[in-house]
């Protein structure tokens, strides 16, 4: 771990270096004022003089040290602001699918805490060991050249025992408390955002004091693991102290003996004791980050568990079909020719995911341009579903042999009882998840083998649970189109039915949302994310329950208004309610995962014909869930 976190400052090697040396003047120049005072002391020097030297050689230590802070720091927080960026770009890589294995206060923990804490690494870790080692040779050289060899074997030996064995005592029970401590205070950060994200509920179940006492909890195991740490950290403290003790008595007694026998003058004894004892400081700075090192190392391991996540890899590409009966294999579908210029292929996204996906999908570049007049220009998406098959990882199917297609610029309703695999349908489309069996194309091409960026421009997905960040309401719209101008935002704001809403807010566009969207009501929020999925243009649109919440006048309006701006768009409406059935080309009943009505491409907009559907639009006793079908193990 500790060459991880090397590596990271590789690139400031040369400033590590400088703040080292420096370091190591700072200490010569502790050593270099004790032995002149020593001198001086020990030959009746002219006191104003010494007195002058040791003022000059003290603003010389006082610059050394200011410098060596100064690079150290400096290196320490370029290099935790590039940790921070990497821990972002990895969570990004992995989500939604990271919040299935990690809560986001605990994220927010590493992200902040723990980077922070590696900060004694950089700062106080690399440049104080190196000085150590630095100051110990030099004392010892100058007492063996100054004073007397013996001299010099003593300060050599208690320099080792204090800078190498005594940070070794009680490594491993070190580590593994600062570990578990580690770990605790995650769950705390993780327990404290619950609870701060859901204090209404716990107000209204009455469970506060439950929650607080589960707090309580955590806190004494953190307090336990502290205290564990300390009294260990303790005993290391002491017998450094004792071992330093131990050394500067050695020396002082030695060279009492050495000078009785005319081995050495009074002045060197005196310079002897002085720089034994000017000596401590480098020592005392090695154990004492060696103390700190076992927190560090665990607040390193927490990092470095989130960015070390392998990239997601592309998948191989399917097995080739058994050749035709002319002995040739069947051609591949040939991918968009958008695709080609996009550079390389990387995956699609995850496979694995997380229980809730965040708000449309609106990552990846943007396509600008004012929705409605370019809208005629796009190329609607034509997407196909061939035995597809997906499960949660460790849970049983959820959907299994689903057949689909969706012709360009059709209008699709999705239908099933709640619990039947219609969000999960709609994430495989949209490519947050991928399928575990079956094949889905665009244009074509199989979905795992597009470049994600070509994916998000041309798939959009406005989620049943959408995110909206603690950012001003355009704001919040730009993070789908950051070219978009007011008028753009206006316009999407009037296709959702929401600019009215919006116009009647004192800061208007410029509101800022409390966060989650808590000062929004569920329509607006929904209809919000609508809005976010509409100026990404997409050619694919994938409306998740948008119109759950809203009351019937205000979701025909919608409707009507989004037919009228549907021109290039493929939609995908995933539905529970009857009023979304009368504007759609062709209904899919899913039933526990599977695909009940044929979903063969009926085209007319007039209504007529559509399977799940009766003559009026309203659904057939089939087409909506409210009679659940057994949850077989579908697949
Ligand atoms: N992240 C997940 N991990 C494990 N199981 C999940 C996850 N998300 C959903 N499920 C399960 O998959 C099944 C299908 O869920 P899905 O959300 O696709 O159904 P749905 O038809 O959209 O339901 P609803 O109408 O209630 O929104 C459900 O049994 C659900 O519990």
């Amino acid at each position: 771990m500790i060459r991880r976190l090397a590596a990271f400052a590789r690139p400031f090697s040369a400033w590590l270096a400088a703040s080292a040396a420096l370091r190591v003047l700072h200490l010569a120049l502790g050593i270099a004022i004790l032995t002149v005072a020593a001198r001086a002391l020990a030959a009746g020097a002219d006191a104003v003089a010494t007195a002058g030297t040791i003022v000059v050689l003290a603003a010389a230590k006082g610059t050394a040290h200011y410098g060596e802070q100064y690079l150290g720091h400096r290196v320490a927080f370029t290099v935790l602001a590039r940790l921070r960026t990497d821990f972002f770009d990895a969570l990004a890589r992995q989500a939604p699918g990271v919040l299935h294995r990690h809560r986001s206060g605990d994220l927010a923990a590493r992200a902040t805490a723990d980077v922070n804490r590696v900060e004694v690494f950089y700062a106080h870790t690399i440049a104080p060991a190196l000085a150590a080692v630095v100051v110990a040779l030099g004392s010892a050289g100058y007492l063996a050249a100054a004073a007397h060899p013996a001299l010099a074997v003593i300060s050599l030996a208690g320099a080792a025992v204090s800078g190498l064995a005594v940070p070794l005592l009680g490594r491993r029970p070190v580590r593994q408390a600062a570990r578990r401590r580690q770990e605790t205070r995650g769950l705390i950060a993780a327990h404290v955002a619950d609870t701060v994200g859901g204090l209404r509920d716990l107000a209204l179940l009455g469970a506060a004091g439950r929650w607080e006492r589960r707090l309580g909890a955590l806190e004494e195991r953190a307090a336990g693991d502290t205290r564990a740490l300390a009294a260990r950290l303790a005993i290391r403290r002491a017998a450094n102290t004792a071992v330093l003790a131990a050394t500067v008595s050695a020396v002082a007694v030695a060279g009492a003996c050495l000078w009785r026998d005319g081995q050495l003058d009074r002045q060197s004894w005196w310079a002897a004791i002085a720089v034994t004892l000017a000596m401590a400081p480098a020592l005392t700075a090695v154990e004492a980050f060696a103390g700190e090192s076992g927190t560090t190392v665990a607040a390193a391991r927490r990092i470095f568990e989130i960015i070390d996540v392998p990239r997601p890899r592309v998948p191989p590409p399917p097995a080739p079909a058994p050749p035709g009966p002319s002995g040739s294999a069947p051609p591949r579908p040939a991918p968009p020719a958008r695709a080609a210029t996009t550079g390389p292929a990387t995956t699609t996204g995850p496979t694995i995911i997380g229980p809730t996906i965040i708000g449309p999908t609106v990552i990846g570049p943007t396509v600008t341009g004012a929705a409605s007049p370019a809208a005629a220009e796009r190329r609607a998406a034509a997407v196909s579903a061939r035995g597809v098959g997906f499960a949660y990882p460790g849970s049983p199917p959820v959907l299994a042999g689903v057949d689909l297609d969706l012709p360009p610029g059709s209008t699709t309703a999705v239908l099933g009882a709640t619990g039947s695999g219609k969000s999960s349908l709609g994430y495989l489309l949209a490519a947050v998840l991928t399928p575990t069996h079956g094949t889905i194309t665009l244009d074509g091409a199989d979905l795992r083998d597009l470049p994600e960026d070509l994916i998000r421009r041309r798939v959009a997905l406005a989620d049943q649970r959408p995110f909206v960040f603690s950012d001003t309401i355009a704001g919040n719209l730009r993070l789908a189109d950051p070219g978009a101008d007011e008028d753009l935002l206006w316009h999407v704001l009037e296709t959702v039915d929401l600019a009215e809403a919006v116009r009647a807010l004192p800061g208007r566009l410029r509101t800022r949302l409390a966060e989650h969207g808590a000062d929004l009501s569920g329509g607006e929020l929904q209809r919000l994310s609508l809005a976010q999925a509409l100026l990404r243009r997409p050619a694919l649109l994938i409306c998740d329950e948008v119109t759950g919440q809203l009351d019937a006048a205000t979701e025909a309006r919608l409707l009507d208004r989004l037919r009228r701006d549907s021109a290039g768009r493929t939609t995908v409406w995933i539905t529970h309610r009857p009023a979304t059935l009368r504007a759609v080309d062709q209904v899919v009943v899913l039933d526990a995962g599977r695909v009940t009505t044929p979903a063969g491409p009926r085209l007319s907009r007039a209504g007529a014909a559509r399977p799940g559907l009766s003559p009026a639009g309203s659904p057939g006793p089939a087409s909506l869930g409210d009679t659940p079908g057994p949850r077989g193990p579908a697949g």
